[in-house]
């Protein structure tokens, strides 16, 4: 299904009087449903009313476009109403005249007797009648903007487009018309954007939450889905398990956001010292326990004592966010799930290709499939109980949160499913959701399960809301889990800083598989800036027993295993089975030139290097077939047979797939179909 409106890869340039320019906005993409509600956050300046002004067509983008129902957007046209916050009424108009000017204006077609009729209904939808025949110096400033919307909604526009419509208002009235406007949009299906610095206005009103980051050349940093159920009341809102996670993750980004322009304030792009040729650093995680390499390489001096001084962890709220952040240069490194660096290269969801060098694992394990108690009491306890519910009761679709499609959990959950006759796509919904916004998702009732990292499987067996069915370790016990990514061109320019960061981390992993040095490490992970986790859900699996909800706790070694066992090199063979099952579910083309794909990718001879600098074993895994718990054999040496053999999948498409030679970003996806 085509959107209703489509933001179509923005940059606005504004030319400045002494012949310089200001990019305001950068490669805005963004794809609005009918009767959606969106809401554009970000600190001043960043470009919101830049981008409402665009959609509105009271601006033309420089590159880019926006397309209504299928049209390009080309100038202001009625099917698109802006309300401003400061109203914009004509003085010497009464409420009624204002509001009848707009209708005869732009339904003049119609007659007069059904055009008076739209007007006084919209008097009535806003509650005006007792004030139509007063002009706007007589009325509050609630009641002029209730007048704008009315006017705006008269002539039944396709998009509303507000811009910080209550800015102006107190708080009593602001939240009064909050919620008039809210049952106004609601009853009539109005398509909306609005513009708003507010983060509780944005969650009562909004379908989806659309943060920019600060300019210049903002883009967009992160889009929230509220999950609360329409109709809303505010203190059902409030309510709601998601509302904090949700709130917390506005003010985390705009926080970030606040720092981000102060480090770029104060920092050149690029300090070499220490013969690096760049010390200042910022490295991308998501609030998992498996960021520990990180959080310990930082906090225990690693990263100083190989001559990265400056190193800022910059805690992503999701996986979308973080990969975006890597495209676009912001950050230097991530940590990052496994498939990641693979399918950046590849380019995939048809963004373009960005090749990513990987030349480090940083763990391995460390996921659980976490049920939702509900199901469990329901004495659905096992994939084949499952299966033969679904078959049951075929109206029932339950939905399973996963974190990225490149991700293990997604991979991993699949597999899962597939091995038992259920198809994932069919089947079943699987969802994108941040981790730390599992366990409030399942409380909602709004997934019946999940596949994700610690601490937010052990999170909801603690809080009694879920039961791990199983842990990687049942199901494939070793697998490749987060990876250190750099953008290939960024190795390129500073190849003894990127071998600096990978000797740092490769120590920083030894560090965290000494059990001695548990202890330490949960206080760390724990602490608000890194997964602002409470001890008592963190432990399991990292230090005490693992209780899966459904019996005694068991001990589980390398659970989150960060060195034994050869873990750290650029695993290529374990690579290429994330790749096979990428492209089995059409998360990207399968690249006939795999071998020359996977050896670009995996750095093997950064991460020797740094591994004999060490004194560390410097070798890869053997390369042997893998077999997960179902039998399955995927043969490395012919993953394309195994494609044509798997029984459930997608369209596979198999291409030559051409990476560019000069390794920056490409505009567009540098694929080739061949096959
Ligand atoms: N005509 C223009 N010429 C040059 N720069 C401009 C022009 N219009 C906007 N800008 C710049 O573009 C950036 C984005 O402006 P915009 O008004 O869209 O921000 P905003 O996020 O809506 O801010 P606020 O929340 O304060 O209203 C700002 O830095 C602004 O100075």
């Amino acid at each position: 299904m085509s959107a209703f409106v489509e933001v179509d890869h923005i940059d606005r340039i504004f030319p400045l009087p002494n012949g310089e320019s200001y990019i305001a906005l950068k490669n805005i993409e963004l794809k609005i449903n009918k009767g959606e509600f969106i809401s554009l956050i970000g600190h001043s300046g960043c470009g919101k009313s830049t981008l409402l002004n665009i959609i509105a067509g009271l601006d033309r983008p420089t590159t880019g476009g926006v397309i209504l129902e299928g049209r390009e957007v080309q100038k202001p046209g009625p099917d698109r109403m802006v309300v401003f916050q400061n109203y914009s009424l004509l003085p010497w108009k009464t409420v009624r005249e204002n509001i009848a000017l707009a209708v005869d204006r732009v339904m003049r077609h119609l007659p007069k007797g059904e055009r008076k009729g739209i007007v006084e209904h919209h008097i009535d939808i806003v509650g005006l009648r007792h004030a139509a025949h007063k002009r706007p110096a007589e009325l509050s400033g609630g009641m002029k903007q209730r007048v704008a919307i009315a006017r705006a909604l008269a002539i039944r526009p396709k998009v509303l487009l507000l811009d910080e419509p209550f800015g102006a208002l107190d708080a009593l009235t602001r939240g009064s018309l909050q919620e008039q406007l809210m049952k106004i949009c609601q009853e009539n299906e109005v398509t909306c954007v609005m513009v708003t610095h507010d983060v509780d206005e944005a969650l009562l009103l909004s379908d989806r939450i659309v943060m920019l980051t600060n300019g210049p050349a903002a883009h967009i940093g992160q889009i929230l889905e509220v999950p609360i159920p329409r109709p809303r009341q505010r203190l059902d809102v409030v309510n709601h398990p998601s509302y904090y996670a949700l709130r917390n993750e506005m003010l985390y980004f705009l926080n970030q956001q606040k720092r981000a322009k102060r480090t770029k304030a104060k920092q050149p792009i690029a300090i070499g010292r220490n013969g690096l040729e760049k010390v200042n650093l910022d490295i991308g995680f998501i609030p998992l326990t498996d960021c520990a390499p990180l959080v310990v390489a930082k906090e225990k001096g690693i990263f100083a004592r190989h001559g990265l001084e400056e190193v800022n962890l910059v805690r992503k709220p999701g996986w979308r966010a973080l990969a975006s952040d890597m495209a676009s240069g912001q950050l230097d490194a991530a940590q990052m799930l496994a498939g990641m660096p693979l399918a950046m290269t590849l380019g995939m969801e048809n963004q373009p290709s960005v090749p990513i060098v990987t030349a480090l694992t940083l763990s391995r394990n460390g996921n659980a499939i976490t049920w939702s108690k509900q199901l469990y009491d329901q004495g659905i306890r096992s994939l084949e109980d499952f299966k033969r519910s679904m078959l049951a009761d075929s109206d029932k679709v339950h939905t399973f949160g996963m974190v990225h499609p490149t991700s293990m959990h997604n991979l991993l959950l699949r597999y899962w499913f597939a091995s038992h006759g259920i198809d994932p796509d069919w089947d079943i919904n699987l969802t994108v959701i941040p981790p730390p916004q599992m366990v409030s998702n399942l409380k909602a009732g709004n997934i019946d399960g999940y596949c994700v990292g610690e601490p937010w499987n052990s999170r909801a067996v603690y809080e009694g809301l879920g039961v791990v069915m199983a842990t990687d370790l049942d199901l494939w016990a070793g697998h490749i889990e987060k990876v250190l990514g750099v953008r290939e061109a960024w190795a390129n320019q500073y190849p003894q800083t990127h071998l600096a960061l990978v000797t740092a981390l490769l120590e920083a992993c030894e560090y965290c598989d000494d059990r001695r040095n548990r202890e330490e490490i949960l206080e760390l992970i724990c602490r608000p800036e890194y997964v602002g986790s409470a001890p008592e859900y963190t432990r399991p699996g990292l230090l005490d027993p693992y209780n899966k909800g459904t019996g005694e706790p068991v001990q589980l070694l390398d659970y989150n295993q960060f060195y034994v066992d050869r873990t750290n090199c650029p695993d290529r063979t374990q690579m290429l089975w994330v790749m096979a099952q990428m492209a089995r579910w059409g998360i990207t083309p399968f690249p006939k030139n795999w071998v020359e794909i996977i050896e670009r990718v995996c750095k093997i001879d950064v991460f020797s290097e740094a591994a004999r600098s060490l004194g560390f074993l410097d070798t890869e895994r053997d390369r042997a077939p893998i077999q997960l718990w179902d039998g399955e054999v995927f043969n490395p040496d012919d993953p394309i047979g195994y494609l044509s053999q798997v029984a459930i999948k997608r369209d596979i498409q198999i291409q030559e797939i051409m990476l560019a030679n000069d390794d920056t970003p490409t505009p567009s996806p540098s694929l080739r179909k061949i096959a």
